[in-house]
């Protein structure tokens, strides 16, 4: 369970009173997939950067089951974020984009190789793992950037956006990736704009509002 209390941000060089202190407290169970709505600039870039360990929170707690997750660099806290710009390697090939979340020297294991060729194939990619990010349409890219994050098995998967802009038939193949992530015990937080997005994943939904989570449903 991912226990989040109180955990707080101040930009220093905010204009007075443009923008509030944040605070975040919201539980996520393994398995649950919590959405986050909110304006542009109502905070939520902070909170996901505050989860993975990018910016230093000024307050507040932070655990995964009651073991405090605010003193491990963001490589050990479990969760991996997938952006909405979502970061592919231009130069590298797809296998290898993906084998990077799983071995940082790309020094890769038979098995591991075994599990990138079984994910393509998943996720309508066979075959295509030795073409270049540029060589893909827009939403074979963004399978690419999921498959990465959801192949290293984390605990937390921060979804940013991840789906926006994608057709309808592009946005089912990558809603059923992260069904069954979630299946497999994964607790997932979704920032989304989108009634379709929060409606095929969300269990619960919040709203970001000064600076705060409100339930909306
Ligand atoms: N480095 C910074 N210094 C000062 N203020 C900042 C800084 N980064 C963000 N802010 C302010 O903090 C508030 C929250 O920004 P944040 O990026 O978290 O919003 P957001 O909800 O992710 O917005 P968007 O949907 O546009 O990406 C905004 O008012 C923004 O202007």
């Amino acid at each position: 369970m991912l226990q989040c209390d109180d955990l707080t941000f101040h930009y220093d060089r905010q204009d007075p009173g443009e923008t509030p202190d944040f605070s975040f407290t919201f539980e996520l169970a393994p398995g649950q997939c919590l959405s986050i709505q909110g304006p542009s600039g109502s905070g939520k870039s902070t909170l996901l950067n505050m989860l993975a360990g990018f910016l230093e929170p000024s307050g507040g707690t932070l655990a995964w089951s009651e073991e405090s997750l605010l003193t491990k660099p963001p490589w050990e806290r479990g969760m991996t974020t997938v952006f909405q710009e979502h970061n592919l390697f231009e130069h590298l090939p797809v296998w290898a984009n993906i084998g990077l979340g799983l071995a940082a020297n790309l020094r890769l294991s038979e098995a591991q190789r075994e599990r990138i060729r079984q994910g393509l194939e998943e996720v309508g990619l066979g075959g295509l793992q030795d073409r270049l990010p540029g060589e893909l349409s827009g939403g074979q890219r963004r399978r690419v950037a999921l498959l990465r994050a959801l192949l290293r098995k984390p605990r937390v998967l921060l979804l940013d956006e991840p789906f926006s802009g994608l057709d309808y038939a592009n946005r089912e193949v990558l809603w059923g990736l992260v069904k069954r992530q979630q299946q497999e015990g994964v607790a997932v937080l979704l920032v989304s704009h989108d009634p379709e997005d929060i409606q095929a994943l969300a269990d619960r939904c919040y709203q970001l509002e000064e600076g705060r989570l409100v339930a909306s449903g």
